[in-house]
């Protein structure tokens, strides 16, 4: 059992602003971390991740705004004194030490002074989760950047800390790597409940990993929430497509005379009940993942293309029918994703290898998708993507 930190602590972010000249980094972060929490924080690159981390380690000043450790304002607090360990995905590492060398200075230092014995016992026990144990002889500067990775985030790992804020650690590390990885960081933050500030750009990463999840774009935070509400309840289009692969599908339309979701390009109607005014533009929202296969040409596929409803549901319940024709194909390991033409529009989904066998293009299919798992969004404006719309 590797022994806890001294005593965790919640993170907050006030208002915080940060510019770099005229370039605007931090547009008013707002968030909040609490005590033993793992916290993904998940934006494309240039969203100001890595600038929250440096804000919230005391290498970065505020502009305005305040950053709070235990509830307690960090101003003019220096990083040394702030008690948390960082990792940058631009590691520093001593090139000509061993990695055992580079694992425990962290713990020679005044502040921590471990006993030597203890030091090694937390070594071998980080060295072992990460697996580099059969390296900690090895000068860091013959080691491979994903082995050199796992040294520099055991490095921030070994220390006692309040909190832990990790940029991108596992980004040098193949996909096999990497999955084994997540396992085993899960691990040490379950062990030590120790608060964790992990920046990934990586939506699996964040989901495999985070209790709870900020997503960031352009210097503010969109939306914070646990997987599930950020998968079934995504604030706008921009969260709904930084999660799942292949992509959410979004489909233009508008709202018809009964108030019902239509698209006049894929010939198409849904009829799902939408709070607005008819002739308004909007999206539908369908992840590839609920759609589901079936033969055309029986059953209660509707003709030329139309959507038959089951079950009459309008609210949200009962399922919807719609026909087209396969446009592309693409295996992806053992299900297949299936692009199909619904008018002029397309639509991704994935079926299972054996469903899509044989399929060839201009096949006519039959799709098939819960009401339930539809979303709806306001229509992308140039300055911000489309908001869900609530049912
Ligand atoms: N030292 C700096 N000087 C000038 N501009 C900077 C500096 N650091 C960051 N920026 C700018 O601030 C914005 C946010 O950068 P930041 O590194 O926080 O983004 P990020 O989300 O971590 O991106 P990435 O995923 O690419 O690392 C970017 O537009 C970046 O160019």
């Amino acid at each position: 059992m590797i022994p806890a930190g001294s005593g965790t602590t919640s993170i907050g972010l006030r208002g915080v602003h940060k510019s770099y000249g005229r370039n605007l980094a931090l547009d008013g972060i707002e968030l909040d971390v609490a005590e033993g929490e793992f916290f993904c924080l998940l934006g494309p690159s240039g969203a100001g991740k890595t600038t929250t981390l440096k804000t919230v380690a005391g290498l970065e000043e505020p502009d305005s705004g305040a950053v709070e450790l235990g509830g307690r304002d960090m101003t003019g607090v220096e990083p040394y004194d702030r008690g948390v360990a960082v990792c940058f995905e631009s590691y520093a590492l001593y090139p000509h030490r061993s990695a055992y060398d580079n694992l425990v200075s962290p713990l020679r230092s005044p502040k921590y002074r471990l006993p030597a014995a203890e030091a090694r016992t937390r070594i071998h026990e980080i060295a072992e989760l990460l697996g580099i144990e059969q390296l900690l002889e090895r000068p860091v500067g013959a080691l491979s950047n994903g082995q050199r990775q796992r040294v520099a985030l055991g490095r921030v790992l070994v220390r006692p800390a309040r909190a832990f804020l990790l940029d991108e650690p596992l980004s040098h590390l193949d996909a096999k790597l990497r999955q084994a990885m997540r396992a085993e960081l899960k691990a040490i933050g379950d062990v030590r409940h120790t608060t964790t500030l992990y920046v990934t750009h990586d939506s699996v990463e964040a989901l495999a990993l985070g209790d709870r999840i900020g997503v960031i774009r352009d210097g503010r935070i969109v939306q914070t929430g646990t997987r599930e509400e950020i998968w079934h309840r995504p604030y706008d289009t921009f969260v709904a497509r930084a999660f799942g692969r292949p992509l959410i599908n979004l489909l233009p339309g508008t709202v018809t005379a009964d108030g019902h979701f239509g698209s006049a390009e894929g010939g198409f109607e849904v009829p799902l009940d939408v709070p607005a005014p008819p002739g308004t533009a909007v999206q539908l929202g369908v992840r590839p993942r609920d759609v589901t296969l079936g033969e055309a040409g029986g059953g209660a596929a509707g003709d030329g293309g139309d959507g038959a409803a089951g079950d009459g549901g309008t609210g949200g319940s009962g399922w919807v029918e719609l026909t087209g024709t396969v446009y592309v194909t693409e295996v992806l390991g053992r299900a297949t994703e299936v692009t199909v033409r619904l008018g002029s529009r397309q639509l991704s989904l994935v079926a299972p290898r054996a469903a899509a066998a044989g399929l060839r293009t201009d096949d006519p299919v039959r799709l098939r998708a819960d009401l339930e798992n539809l979303l709806l969004f306001e229509a992308d404006r140039p300055e911000r993507p489309g908001r869900r719309i609530t049912r």
